[in-house]
């Protein structure tokens, strides 16, 4: 239970190949990012229930008698595998006043935030009155997956202060971690998170979220990828904002319209990510420039597979280009549409050009970072280990 506040984080992710083609049953590769979102939550004392989202300039507030007149409509829901109803939308967004239609960034952080609120109170027993605080490092809306993060962050959050799952110990530890079957609940948890946020999620990005590292997902089957090379990654974000929920239904009804024609590309896609395993797993034995050169066909070819599946966008044709010009392979990641993309940096790649290639994405606008990837999954954090940004962003000191 929540006697004392608790801080947790949660790392966004990279797809290396297979979003979208994932959200219909093909396999993904994808690893953890070394940025992360955290939540602080801690006992209120008024019984109110209080967010602030620094992040999205949101802070919202209800008593905990409110927000008790919605519990009957999330009672009925106590199986972790339904996923949130229409009914239960409705009732949020009359409850809230949002709008009916495509729901803005802060309606749905909010609709996220009460949905599990809601349903992990009527399952395990009512949270106390708390104040969240919830500020990531992650771009949001940009592909990196910070709306899987949130809901990572609020699941694993939510189930500690009801008791749901147990607060590991952090003694001497600057953090720590919860037992498999617990990560696993919160996994769960977050899934329907992102359900709210994505409408039709494949569940990778909050898998990802929750275990960290280098996963394969299909169909719900993770496998963490133990034997993966460290592989260097420029991320450029090209700040175009894009809707996940909105690319992913245009999928579905491009594959609706042309199922010969979109199937094929889908099962490419996942021959993809199958040959990219392979290569990655043959890496970490032997590395041989032969590898890198697969592994840069493979980003070329699958790029080209989402522009056909309509995810595309002019500027991340840009990012192609001006990382072409300097020998380099680009494809975007996530949910593409603008968004984030992603350029392969091989070990011996000379740093003066991935400099010309940066000077010239600044050009264009846009921000660019070289990143490692395959970082810790959701984890709980003493006070002590938390970096002096994250501590503003709480107003600790
Ligand atoms: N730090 C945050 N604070 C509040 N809400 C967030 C935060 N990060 C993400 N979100 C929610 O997630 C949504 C973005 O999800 P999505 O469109 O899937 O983009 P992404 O590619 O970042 O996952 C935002 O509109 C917002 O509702
Ligand atoms: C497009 C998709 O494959 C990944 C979405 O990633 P993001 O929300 O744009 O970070 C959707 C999904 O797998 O749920
Ligand atoms: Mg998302």
């Amino acid at each position: 239970m929540l006697a004392e506040p608790l801080t947790v984080s949660a790392p966004g992710k990279v797809i290396l190949h297979g979003e979208h083609a994932v959200v219909h049953g093909k396999a993904a590769l994808a690893v953890a990012l070394n940025l992360r979102t955290f939540l602080r939550i801690r006992p209120s004392g008024n019984g109110n229930v209080f967010i602030r989202l620094p992040n999205i300039g949101a802070s919202l507030n209800w008593e905990i008698v409110q927000l008790q007149t919605l519990l009957t409509a999330f009672s009925a829901d106590l199986d972790e595998s339904i996923s949130p109803s229409t009914e239960q939308m409705d009732k949020l967004k009359e409850f809230t006043g949002i709008a009916t239609g495509h729901p803005d960034t802060q309606s749905l952080a909010t609709l996220a935030f009460l949905y599990l609120y809601l349903s992990i109170s009527a399952k395990y027993g009512q949270v106390p009155g708390v104040e969240i605080v919830v500020w990531s490092e992650l771009p949001t809306g940009a592909g990196l997956g910070s709306s899987a993060a949130y809901s990572v962050c609020l699941a694993a959050a939510l189930l500690t202060a009801c008791g749901a799952i147990g607060r590991p110990p952090e003694e001497g530890m600057s953090v720590a971690r919860w037992p498999e079957e617990e990560l696993d609940l919160i996994n769960r948890w977050a899934f329907r998170g992102e359900q709210v946020i994505h409408g039709k999620p494949s569940g990778v990005d909050n898998s990802v979220g929750t275990w960290g590292g280098v996963l394969r997902f299909q169909s719900g089957k993770i496998t963490s990828l133990k034997r993966v090379p460290t592989l260097r990654i420029l991320l450029t974000n090209t700040k175009v904002s894009r809707s996940t929920k909105l690319l992913v239904a245009g999928v579905k009804d491009k594959i609706l319209k042309f199922p010969a024609i979109m199937n094929p590309v889908l099962a490419s896609i996942d021959a993809i990510s199958q040959e990219c395993e392979s290569v990655l797993e043959a890496l970490a034995v032997n590395p041989l420039q032969e590898h890198y050169s697969v592994l840069e066909e493979l980003f070329d070819i699958n790029q080209h597979h989402l522009n056909v599946i309509g995810v595309g966008h002019s500027s991340l044709d840009r990012v192609c280009r001006a990382t072409a010009a300097r020998g380099l392979h680009s494809k975007l990641t996530g949910a593409g549409g603008g968004g984030c993309a992603i350029t392969l940096l091989r070990p011996d790649t000379d740093p003066l050009m991935v400099e010309a290639a940066r000077r010239d994405l600044g050009a264009c606008g846009f921000e660019s970072w070289e990143t490692n990837i395959g970082a810790s999954g959701v984890c709980l954090h003493s006070l002590s280990s938390l970096k002096a940004e994250v501590l503003q962003a709480f107003n600790e000191i």
